[in-house]
């Protein structure tokens, strides 16, 4: 195994400190699990609903890594609750609090509970790109198919 890329933690002023830090649940999981921080209080989110849920951190990720915020996968099947904004985009030289943008896609209200399990954060490198304008672009056999140009199944 390759050694963790280190990420630094501040709780924001006012967070539960009892709530555990991202976590792997198992050896191998790629996500470490993100908690809802609600003061202590439950949110319900109503069918169709979009809210931004605190975590009560701020992160800081080494430059030239990113944080992938994805849903849970229990959530989404059991509940239709997901990230509306999938994966969301966490930037190494972003300082703000960080939040979890969640939508009920579900029948039902669902209510999340204060240190709830509610997403979990995949740490990426990132390569960075320079954009160049050219006159043409080489030739291929796809070409411009796209969007079911080789069929359907
Ligand atoms: O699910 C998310 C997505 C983003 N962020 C924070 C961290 C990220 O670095 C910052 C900006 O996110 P993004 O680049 O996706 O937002 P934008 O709409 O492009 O806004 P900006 O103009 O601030 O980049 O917001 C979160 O806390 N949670």
């Amino acid at each position: 195994m390759t050694a963790p890329v280190t990420i630094q933690v501040l709780r924001e002023p006012g967070a539960d400190p009892a709530l555990p830090l991202p976590e792997y649940q198992t050896a191998g999981s790629a996500g470490a699990d993100l908690r809802a921080d609600l003061g202590g209080a439950e949110l319900v989110l109503a069918p169709g609903q979009i809210a931004l849920v605190a975590t009560g951190l701020r992160v800081q990720i080494p430059e030239g890594y990113e944080m992938q915020i994805r849903p849970r996968s229990s959530l989404a099947l059991k509940h239709g609750v997901t990230l509306p904004n999938t994966p969301g985009t966490i930037d190494s030289d972003y300082r703000g609090p960080l939040g979890v943008i969640m939508i009920n896609l579900g029948a039902a209200p669902y209510t999340i509970q204060h240190g709830e399990r509610i997403a979990q954060a995949v740490i990426a490198p990132v390569t960075r790109a320079a954009y160049v304008i050219v006159d043409a672009l080489d030739g291929t056999a796809r070409g411009a198919g796209g969007f079911g140009s080789t069929g359907r199944g």
